[in-house]
């Protein structure tokens, strides 16, 4: 039984994301979770003919039954943002959200992993971690803050300015999911890029999700492309989990320890049966990489500071 919990499944992430996973046959039972709408997309999921039987929940009163038994819980609950807003404007509402589903995550499925989508994400993985602790059910190998969409963005936008074919365009994205913590490794990619070229590149990976928001106009943020990009990490951690393919990496953020006194930190993870097999090491950097890591820290460390300070205040 693989059973995939999807909290926060009638939202725009949500649904299209709660649709690909019904679609991959790794997973054998689809619980969708939200505080509405769930029984309509779960009985229209679950006409599909592919193996994962669906089923609604509403409500907290049902959060233990859509957890229990879970082997992956992937979270898009909470408000996104409006033209104007920064991620960070998201913690008032978005912490507490995470906070209880991740307490609920602590008590019903506390071996579960848990793939965290909800903004701010360098906020709200070290939510999640702190809760966890607190019911002594931490296991850094289980927890990830879901930064795909960086990755999908960064190849999409490099195959398109300097030609070749974006799934192959392979672009590292370090550090966390928020303007200049988002650290785009342009240099692995093989290809040589002018200065003009390396800043237009750099900022319109960071600032990705903003061309979006802008573009919708008030009517949220990315949801269609966040979903293929969750499809994609949930499928690695399956394959890895329960197919026991070995050598499956993918950019997240994790409890790490490679940059020094970053708790929490992007890089490229290889995945294993219970999860994080290995953290790989920063990859080689360039003057202007390292410049932009540089950056990154300290926004980096007040985030995490934020998320920290958030579950341990009084
Ligand atoms: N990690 C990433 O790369 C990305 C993260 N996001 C974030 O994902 C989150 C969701 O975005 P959308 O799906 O566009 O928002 P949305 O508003 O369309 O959907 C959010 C869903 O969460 C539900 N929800 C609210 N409170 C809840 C609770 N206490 N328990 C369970 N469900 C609850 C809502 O009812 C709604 O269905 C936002 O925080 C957004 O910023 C969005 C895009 C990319
Ligand atoms: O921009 C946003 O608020 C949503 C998000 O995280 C992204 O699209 O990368």
């Amino acid at each position: 039984m693989v059973k995939v919990s999807v909290l926060g499944a009638a939202g725009g992430i949500g649904q299209p994301l709660s649709l690909l996973l019904k679609a991959n046959p790794l997973v054998t039972e689809l619980a969708l979770f939200d505080i509405v709408n769930t029984p309509g997309v779960a009985a229209d999921l679950s006409h599909i003919n592919t193996p994962a039987t669906v089923k609604g929940y509403v409500g907290n009163e049902q959060l233990e039954a859509a957890l229990t038994g879970s082997h992956i819980i992937v979270i898009p609950a909470g408000v996104p943002r409006k033209p104007g807003m920064t991620r960070d404007d998201l913690f008032n509402i978005n912490a507490g959200i995470v906070k209880n589903l991740a307490t609920g995550a602590a008590k019903w499925a506390p071996k579960a992993f848990i793939c965290v989508i909800s903004n701010p994400v360098n906020s709200t993985v070290p939510i999640v971690a702190e809760v966890l602790k607190q019911h002594g059910v931490f296991d850094p190998k289980r927890l990830f803050g879901v930064t795909t969409l960086d990755i999908v963005r960064a190849s999409t936008f490099v195959a398109e300015a300097k030609g070749g074919k974006a799934p192959n365009t392979i672009v590292p994205v370090l550090g966390g999911h928020s303007g200049v913590t988002i650290v785009p490794v342009l240099s692995a990619t093989g290809h040589t890029f002018s200065q003009e070229e390396l800043d237009a590149l750099t900022k319109r990976i960071q600032y990705g999700g903003d061309e979006v928001v802008k573009a919708k106009d008030g009517a949220g943020s990315a949801t269609l492309s966040m979903a293929f990009a969750g499809a994609r990490f949930a499928n690695s951690l399956l394959e890895a989990s329960v197919t026991k393919k070995t050598g499956i990496t993918e950019c997240t953020y994790v409890k790490s320890d490679v940059v020094p006194g970053v708790e929490y930190f992007a890089t490229v993870v290889e995945f294993g049966v219970n999860g994080v097999h290995k953290v790989h090491p920063l990859p080689t950097l360039s003057a202007h990489e390292q410049k932009l890591l540089d950056a990154a820290i300290p926004e980096l460390k007040n985030n995490i500071a934020k998320g920290i300070e958030f579950v341990n205040k009084a």
